[in-house]
């Protein structure tokens, strides 16, 4: 095959699951969006943890909230548990690399925050322990991911919302998760800041 039929393909694919993930993930995106709404609206924030690709989830998301997403209005409260590589190393080094994000929600986790977890398998582990930690906050979990849902999805909690995309390619599946974060963005801004066409 050459590299024009590849590109073609790779769009193709794409194309294809963010049409399947119209059919299944509108009402999951917008229970996500009330929740972390409702957290922001009681002095609440949001913390974002993933790794690799979903690391880069992680702090897109976060940067749209502290700084801004498509419209000028006031900084919203938002971590990503991914970027301070002192805490992360040292936590890796001295504990686990399991123990990376749900130590940082140990010290930061407040009942009433809200936790993204990103996961396109839904079997790092190290997500895991932070849904772990955050339920032991009395956090709500938001939790973006693919395939059959890992075993992340067992681990939610009724009030917790699982955003799962229906794909086993994990590009595929970031590929709709970002989509999904831009969602929620808007669907933010708008509760908080007004309706915008
Ligand atoms: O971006 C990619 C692949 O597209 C990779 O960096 C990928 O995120 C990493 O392999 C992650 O470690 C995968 O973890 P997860 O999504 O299964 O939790
Ligand atoms: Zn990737």
């Amino acid at each position: 095959m050459n590299m024009q039929n590849r590109i073609q393909q790779m769009f193709k694919a794409s194309i294809e699951t963010k049409q399947k993930a119209l059919d299944v993930l509108p009402d999951s995106i917008e229970q996500a969006s009330i929740l972390m709404v409702n957290s922001l609206l009681n002095e609440g924030k949001i913390l974002a943890c993933g790794n690799g690709g979903s690391a880069g989830d992680s702090q897109h998301f976060s940067s749209e909230l502290l700084n801004r997403f498509e419209r000028e209005r006031p900084s919203l409260p938002a971590i990503a548990l991914t970027t301070d590589s002192s805490t992360i190393t040292s936590i890796a080094n001295d504990y686990s690399y399991e123990e990376i994000f749900s130590k940082q929600i140990r010290a930061l986790g407040r009942d009433g925050d809200v936790l993204l977890a990103i996961s396109t398998s839904g079997n790092s582990a190290n997500v895991i322990q932070a849904i772990h930690a955050a339920h032991d906050r009395n956090m709500q979990v938001v939790a973006l991911t693919g395939r059959d849902g890992g075993n992340i999805a067992p681990l939610l909690l009724p009030d917790d919302v699982e955003i799962r995309v229906p794909s086993n390619v994990t590009a595929r599946v970031q590929e709709v998760h970002l989509l999904a974060i831009h969602c929620l963005c808007d669907l933010i801004d708008n509760h908080l800041f007004g309706c915008e066409e």
